[in-house]
């Protein structure tokens, strides 16, 4: 069996040019840190912590701006605050960003007005525009995703490390648009608190450098199997191998197939791998995964991602934690509320109800709560950016106003004010579970 999902190049000899290229390159992440993301992973195998993983659904290499960058982290830092303070819980702040740039598709073809063109597989591969040229897939693009991504990680690590993630700028990141909606007038209450309470800390002698910056790793779809082999390195520490394009790679629900090569490469790796889990997947099916790529069991290495669909997932999860737990899996477990719930718009737009994906939530947290298992986290496509993708929510965006700003090159993302709707919603799920217990 081939490889599922992988660009045919029309010219051999530029794909050993540019695998060449990566396989000299610098790695984008170290080592040290995968181990670092693995251990507070664990904290959520545990019950203990949880993650919030977001970002584009497919990044572009024109989204590669300051403006850009900082949007999403303003926005993920926003969520990430909102589930520490009101789901008073340790959150671990994954970004599907520096690489998400590799998209499966259902199908090879797009066509539009009666042409046939192969399909955008993402920016890695080819390009977005509908033209037969643009279509073609080219290997030089794999280099292009390996700069854009170190461009990104550096943003990102002075953002993260430089001051603009110091909890007491808790204000400032509920800028413009966002700060008169109900949700970012929440947040202006609880950052005011959030304030007091670090005055208060500071006056009976914390350290201010406490606050200062955050751990914020980065994550994408493992997709293109001769990217992903070219960033693999082997750790001097160790002597073992790490996918050194990004801390955590996953597995996507359209390539985890048990003999497949994506289960094969992320089975040799030693970064913290998810696996994208959608209805069909059996509890046997689960196990297997886990046997094949977490035969130690070691928790942190392996996040079941579970992307059911609000309609299938108080039926279909259950049975697949009971599993787990019975077999004494250590596994974290994430929700994606988004890949299940995709629709087309009649305005023939791709959207997804803000309400089906918050449905998915708390269905999510039900099954976690009536097995005894954790909800351990979040994996969510969102902007920072004031787009009309996704239908619903407090802005109660309609189906005719998606053509506003629709600016996704995939999959519909939540927009800056729902996604900070959804992290209170879930702070109270979260917080919910709590008093129960
Ligand atoms: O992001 C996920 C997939 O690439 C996407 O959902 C596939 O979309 P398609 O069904 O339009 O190919
Ligand atoms: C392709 C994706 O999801 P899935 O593999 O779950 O369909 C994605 O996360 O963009
Ligand atoms: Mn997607």
């Amino acid at each position: 069996m081939g490889a599922a999902q992988q660009p045919t190049y029309p010219d051999a000899s530029a794909l050993d040019l540019a695998v060449d290229r990566l396989r000299t390159s610098p790695p984008l992440v170290f080592a040290g840190e995968c181990d670092d993301l693995k251990s507070k992973i664990a904290d959520v195998v545990r019950g203990e912590a949880f993650i919030l993983q977001g970002g584009d659904c497919a990044e572009t290499f024109a989204g590669v701006t300051a403006d850009n960058v900082r949007n999403k982290l303003r926005v993920l830092l926003q969520m990430a605050v909102v589930l520490t303070y009101a789901g008073s819980v340790p959150v671990v702040k994954l970004g599907r960003i520096a690489g998400q740039y590799a998209k499966p598709r259902s199908s090879d073809f797009e066509t539009r007005d009666g042409v046939t063109l192969p399909a955008y597989r993402g920016d890695a591969v080819n390009g977005y525009d509908f033209t037969e040229a643009s279509r073609i897939p080219d290997p030089q693009r794999l280099v292009d995703v390996y700069n854009n991504s170190a461009a990104t990680l550096n943003l990102v690590r002075a953002f993260t490390t430089g001051g603009y993630a110091d909890l007491r700028q808790v204000h400032t990141w509920n800028t413009d648009f966002v700060r008169s909606s109900p949700a970012g007038r929440r947040y202006e209450k609880m950052a005011a608190e959030i304030e007091k309470a670090l005055e208060f800390m500071t006056a009976i002698g914390a350290d201010p450098k406490e606050f200062h910056g955050v751990d914020f790793y980065n994550s994408h779809e493992a997709l293109v199997l001769e990217y992903e082999h070219a960033l693999t390195r082997i750790d001097s520490r160790t002597n073992a191998p790490y996918d050194v394009s990004a801390h955590m790679v996953w597995i996507g629900e359209r390539t985890r197939q048990l003999s497949g090569a994506h289960v094969e490469l992320l089975s040799h790796i030693q970064n913290p791998i998810g696996v994208k889990l959608g209805p069909t997947t059996s509890p046997d099916d689960a196990l297997a995964l886990a046997a094949k790529l977490n035969p130690a069991n070691e928790a942190g290495r392996l996040t079941f991602i579970t992307r059911f669909g609000a309609g299938k997932i108080r039926e279909g999860l259950p049975p697949l934690l009971e599993k787990a737990k019975a077999e004494g899996l250590n596994v974290a477990w994430i929700c994606d509320p988004m890949h299940g719930n995709t629709f087309e718009a009649t305005s023939g737009y791709k959207t997804r109800s803000f309400d089906d994906v918050i449905d998915e939530v708390q269905g999510f947290f039900d099954a976690h709560r009536s097995v005894g298992t954790w909800p351990g986290g979040l994996h969510v496509e969102l902007t920072g950016d004031d787009v009309t993708e996704c239908v619903g929510g407090g802005e109660m965006l309609s189906d005719e106003d998606l053509n506003q700003r629709y600016e996704s090159v995939c999959d519909p993302r939540l927009n800056r004010v729902q996604s900070l709707e959804m992290a209170f919603l879930v702070a109270d799920m979260l917080a919910a579970g709590r008093t129960r217990a």
